[in-house]
């Protein structure tokens, strides 16, 4: 069925039906269906080859699509592609700045490529410099600046035209921590300014933040929902044991608890009964088990809940 013709100042951002993209045998992405309303900032969770950047790349027009249609910003991806790509800002893990030119130059640079005006072009590059802090760095090349910086500084980038949809693919990956803040405000700033945001993440606390996160497992998109409402969902704490005979724990506390998530050396349940004691069961279970720790749920928890059996909306 194909996907209607949406308005201009459309509420829906991102649409996706049946969207799929197989290379030769392998099955990359698996019918993908997506609804993501204006203004959303949403997550899309997923390990290492799960899929998330080929969803991005068909969503940007950078790789077509096996099957399934998209509109981003009301424009089908394959056959209004210009039209996607200027309603769009991109950030990926590989950065498309120059090294070789200063901050300014590589701003002005994309400015030129995204047809601004000078005067406006340059009004935007003054105003994201002192969004991202960059301000006193405009003559500086690239080589001379810190990972956070040239990160922030492809933020800018990728805003300059301002896009109506921002798409982020890992931002933060390989920053520090101070860094990774740092670029977590400026991406809520663009976020309060009303632009909607596409983003993937392997920082699971990051994505806390979201609207709405779903899950991708080999290809295929498990439906998340609100991380604190996922985190709620999951239970009120999350029990970890370390124990040697891992199997006869497990069928000891199923009964009560449910199936376990096994993990290297430990085995976790969802505890869901806020009055749990946990002093009992220590008492009950004694040195069969060799390490017993119990804590909040968090939206790491969901994400291997999700990928194991699924807790989602
Ligand atoms: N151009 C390509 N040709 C062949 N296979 C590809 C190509 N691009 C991606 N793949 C495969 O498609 C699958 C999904 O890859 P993708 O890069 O989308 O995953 P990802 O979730 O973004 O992973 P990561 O978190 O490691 O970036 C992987 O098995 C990958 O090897």
């Amino acid at each position: 069925m194909a996907i209607p013709e949406s308005n201009k100042g459309i509420a829906i951002a991102i649409q996706a039906q049946g969207l799929s993209k197989h290379y030769g045998a392998l099955q990359a992405v698996q019918d993908l269906h997506l609804n993501i309303p204006q203004g959303q900032f949403y997550g899309l969770l997923g390990p290492n080859g799960s899929g998330k950047t080929t969803t991005i790349h068909m969503l940007t027009t950078l790789a077509r699509p096996t099957t399934g249609q998209a509109r981003v910003a009301g424009f089908e991806v394959t056959t209004q592609s210009v039209a996607v790509r200027q309603a769009i800002g991109l950030v990926f893990q590989e950065s498309a700045l120059d090294p070789t030119m200063t901050v300014a130059e590589n701003l002005r640079f994309a400015a030129a490529l995204y047809n601004l005006p000078p005067p406006l072009a340059n009004q935007r590059i003054d105003e994201l410099l002192m969004l991202f802090n960059l301000q006193n760095k405009r003559q500086q090349r690239l080589t001379t600046l810190s990972g956070g910086m040239r990160r922030a500084l492809d933020i800018a980038r990728g805003v300059l035209h301002r896009p109506q949809i921002l798409f982020l693919d890992e931002p933060t990956l390989g920053l520090d921590i101070p860094n990774r803040r740092a670029i977590w405000r400026f991406i809520e700033q663009l976020r309060r300014e009303g632009m909607t945001v596409f983003l993937t993440t392997h920082y699971l606390e990051e994505a806390e933040a979201c609207d709405r996160v779903d899950f991708l497992k080999q290809g295929r998109l498990i439906s998340g929902g609100i991380p604190k409402q996922l985190t709620a969902k999951l239970g009120d704490y999350i029990l970890e044991l370390e124990a040697e005979e891992m199997d006869t724990v497990e069928n000891r506390l199923k009964g009560r608890l449910g199936s376990a998530l096994w993990e290297p050396g430990s085995l976790s349940f969802r505890v869901t009964d806020p009055q749990f004691s946990f002093a009992s069961l220590q008492e009950e279970l004694g040195n069969t088990v060799s390490a017993m720790r119990w804590r909040r749920p968090n939206l790491n928890d969901v994400f291997l809940w999700t990928l194991n059996d699924g807790v989602g909306d």
